[in-house]
């Protein structure tokens, strides 16, 4: 039986797919094989001994200490696209409230409260409208800043939106190009972006070269009148230097699912509670996701979707299955494999990857193998956990 902690409130949907005869999901637990979470902010030291993996329902991992992790050889999963388009939608309405008088008028007929003749109001109405007049987003450019999973399907939208789409990635996958139209004008630098784009939305992870990356610097280059969307994640943005930018009319306007005090009260400023991929279908999809991949690596030691470990994934065969992490260094494989030749254990398939600097192994045994063996394998030198798998 393998005990998953659930850290956030994950759809039943993915909770289903762990079935009860194998797993029992808690939300308290002091020794859970696996933890299951969203955006709950977890710390190294609250990881018990006892987790082999992590599984991150949704895109983000910059709430997860991943290499401390990495260091510990827990493999951490995310979910990757599975809520891409509940953001992109959210995104292009983003861009709809950031063209048209759309909040300033449903709060201005909301006010109206007091009137209780319909005439007198359709004439006040039609009188006072051309206060919410807005700009239509066709022939507009929008600039798009991470072309993965949601940057590109917010480029397709805005495409057929008849938005010109310019884009911004220095580390695009080949996957990703390929979804990409060719429409898509792919730009040499972020400055370039920022100077042409009427529109700039964000779509890159938080990590030590994109935290504060949207800094006075870059917002100095960008076209005056520009309305700027981050539904990325808050520390890419400089929220100082933003709030400059709209006092000094460089921005127009800013539309974010990441607030925070200093922006509430601000008519240039539009703030969701980090809803973007609260959807059903969006939580479905990453619940579904992050709990498959958690049981097929406990289960058969298989990885898909890691953000710190390499994929792999081989057929079970023979009688029982070693999964082995250990530091990426020369000979701990030819040393394993040499502890199991000494005891007469046949080997019937194997595969070993590595990653920066963690390697992987799955080897499928055709003998059982004791916790002598095991724990023989365990304190090889650079070997970091071993977990046999019936
Ligand atoms: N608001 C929300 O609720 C919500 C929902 C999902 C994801 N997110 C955030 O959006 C981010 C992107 O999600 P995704 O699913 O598209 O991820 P993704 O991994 O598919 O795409 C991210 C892209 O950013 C690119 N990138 C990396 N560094 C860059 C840089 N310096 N400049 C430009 N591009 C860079 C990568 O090459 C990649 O193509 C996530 O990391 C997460 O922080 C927010
Ligand atoms: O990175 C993500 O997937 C999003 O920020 C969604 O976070 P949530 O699962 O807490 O809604």
């Amino acid at each position: 039986m393998y005990k998953v902690l659930t850290l956030n409130q994950i759809s039943t949907i993915g909770l289903d797919r762990l079935s009860p005869e194998s797993y029992e999901i808690t939300s308290e637990c002091t020794a859970p094989d696996a933890i299951l979470l969203r955006s709950h902010k977890l710390q190294a030291e609250d990881i018990a001994a006892s987790v082999k993996a992590i599984g991150r329902a949704g895109a983000g991992t910059n709430n997860i200490p991943v290499a401390a992790c990495t260091d510990r050889g827990i493999p951490v999963f995310n979910s990757p696209g599975a809520n891409a388009n509940a953001v992109k939608e959210l995104v292009i309405a983003g861009l709809a409230l950031g063209s048209r008088g759309i909040l300033p008028g449903i709060s201005y007929v909301n006010s109206l409260g007091h009137m209780d003749d319909a005439g007198q109001m359709a004439k006040l109405l039609e009188k006072e409208k051309k206060r919410f007049k807005g700009n239509e987003l066709a022939g507009r450019t929008l600039g798009v800043v991470g072309l993965g999973a949601i940057g590109s399907m917010i480029a397709n939208a805005a495409l057929s939106l008849n938005m010109h789409v310019i884009g911004y990635d220095p580390a695009l996958s080949v996957d990703a190009a390929w979804r990409l139209p060719s429409s898509v004008k792919k730009m040499e630098n972020i400055h370039s972006l920022f100077a042409k784009a009427d529109y700039i939305t964000l779509h890159l992870p938080v990590l030590d070269s994109t935290r504060g990356l949207v800094n006075a610097d870059l917002l100095a280059s960008c076209k005056p009148g520009c309305c700027l969307l981050n539904f990325a994640r808050e520390e890419i943005v400089d929220v100082g230097a933003v709030i400059a930018a709209l006092d000094n009319g460089q921005l127009r306007q800013f539309i974010t699912d990441f607030p925070v005090p200093s922006l509430i009260g601000r008519d240039d400023v539009i703030l969701m509670p980090h809803i973007g991929a609260s959807t059903d279908e969006a939580e479905d999809n990453c619940a579904v996701m992050a709990a498959d991949q958690l049981a097929d690596f406990l289960q058969n030691g298989n990885i898909k979707n890691s953000v710190n470990f390499p994929n792999l994934q081989l057929e079970r065969s023979g009688h029982c299955r070693l999964a082995i992490a250990n530091h990426n260094v020369p000979k701990i494989l030819g040393r394993v494999l040499s502890i199991l030749a000494d005891a007469d254990i046949n080997i019937l398939d194997m595969l070993n990857k590595s990653r920066d600097e963690i390697a992987y192994n799955l080897i499928d045994l055709g003998a059982d193998v004791s916790e002598g063996l095991l724990a023989e394998l365990a304190a090889l030198e650079g070997v970091i956990n071993v977990r046999v798998i019936h």
